[in-house]
């Protein structure tokens, strides 16, 4: 079997050119375009592309963009007190820190310190809650994305067998609780889990979110799965140059499953298209309820 190669690239541009459409909806209806404002503490390169990346697309999109960059040193008192002023900010519909924050700022504290209305990124506590309860929420951009590309491979996935590889509270947990919310049987692996090939094996629907080069096997794959591939790993190849690979064996595991996201070009634009998204949703609510 060979898989049918999921192009995340081109349904994330497809789910962009919808947002710009409803941005374009919102602007006629109230005079004003969403705005998202997105804050970058320190020089993590890869962030700080990310960080471009996002605001390049918000304005694509026609959306107004904030960016603020602040030093590595940033007191967690100066963070907060960015975001109370971001809260507090009508033209501000969607707030989103870049992570990972530096060590001496408490991430919990800040994320807890959205507006949960202009948590767009899905990560305060009132909004993990509410996706867990199957409430109507801002849900993290990267597993919404991922559940969209499940469900256009698959169609209905109630009853199906999903497994879910990491417990982070970005990926792993949400996506579990997406899962759920779409009747599939799921199964959350991690670091303590005995015998991963053998609940890969098991799987209909895998989703690796770990950030370990190259973790699922081929082999270990249910022939037909769906794999979605979260990892973003930097590794150096033979070659001497740096490269961006997943947590799945793409060549091996591409022989086997049903259905399988690239790395990069697979989940990863499906972020960002997601955060547009949210915006745009933040916005309309935050309007309706003016
Ligand atoms: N506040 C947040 N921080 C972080 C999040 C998040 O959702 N919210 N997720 C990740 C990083 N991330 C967005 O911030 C992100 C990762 C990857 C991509 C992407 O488009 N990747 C491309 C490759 C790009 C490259 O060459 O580096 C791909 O996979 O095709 C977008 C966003 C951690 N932090």
């Amino acid at each position: 079997m060979s898989a049918i190669i999921i192009d995340g690239k081109a349904r994330g541009l497809a789910l962009r050119t919808d947002v710009a459409a409803g941005v374009a909806d919102f602007v006629a209806a109230h005079g004003r375009a969403p705005g998202l404002t997105v804050v970058l503490v320190g020089q993590d390169p890869a962030s700080a592309v990310y960080v471009r990346m996002k605001g390049a697309a918000t304005r694509e999109a026609g959306m107004v963009s904030g960016e603020h960059v602040l030093p590595s040193d940033t007191s967690e008192a100066a963070l907060l007190a960015l975001v109370a002023a971001l809260n507090a900010d009508p033209a501000v519909d969607g707030i989103l820190v870049q992570l990972p924050l530096p060590r001496h700022i408490d991430t919990d504290r800040v994320l807890a310190a959205i507006d949960p209305a202009k948590d767009v990124d899905g990560f305060h506590p009132v909004n993990v809650g509410r996706l867990s309860a199957g409430l109507d929420a801002l849900v993290p951009c990267t597993p919404a994305g991922c559940l969209l590309l499940i469900t256009e491979a698959l169609g209905d996935i109630a009853g199906k067998e999903a497994l879910v590889i990491g417990r982070s509270n970005i990926v792993g947990k949400p996506m579990a609780a997406l899962l759920l919310g779409q009747s599939a049987t799921v199964t959350i692996a991690h670091s303590r889990t005995r015998d991963l090939a053998a609940h890969v094996g098991g799987a209909e629907i895998v989703v690796a979110a770990v950030g370990v080069p190259g973790l699922v096997k081929g082999e270990w794959i249910r022939p037909g799965a769906c794999v979605i591939d979260v990892g973003t790993n930097r590794v150096t190849g033979a070659d001497g140059k740096a490269r961006l690979v997943g947590d799945v064996d793409f060549d091996s595991a591409r022989t086997r499953a049903g259905w399988i996201t690239p790395v990069p070009g697979g989940v990863g634009p499906m972020t960002i298209a997601g955060l547009l998204a949210n915006t745009l949703k933040a916005a309309r609510a935050r309007a309706s309820a003016a």
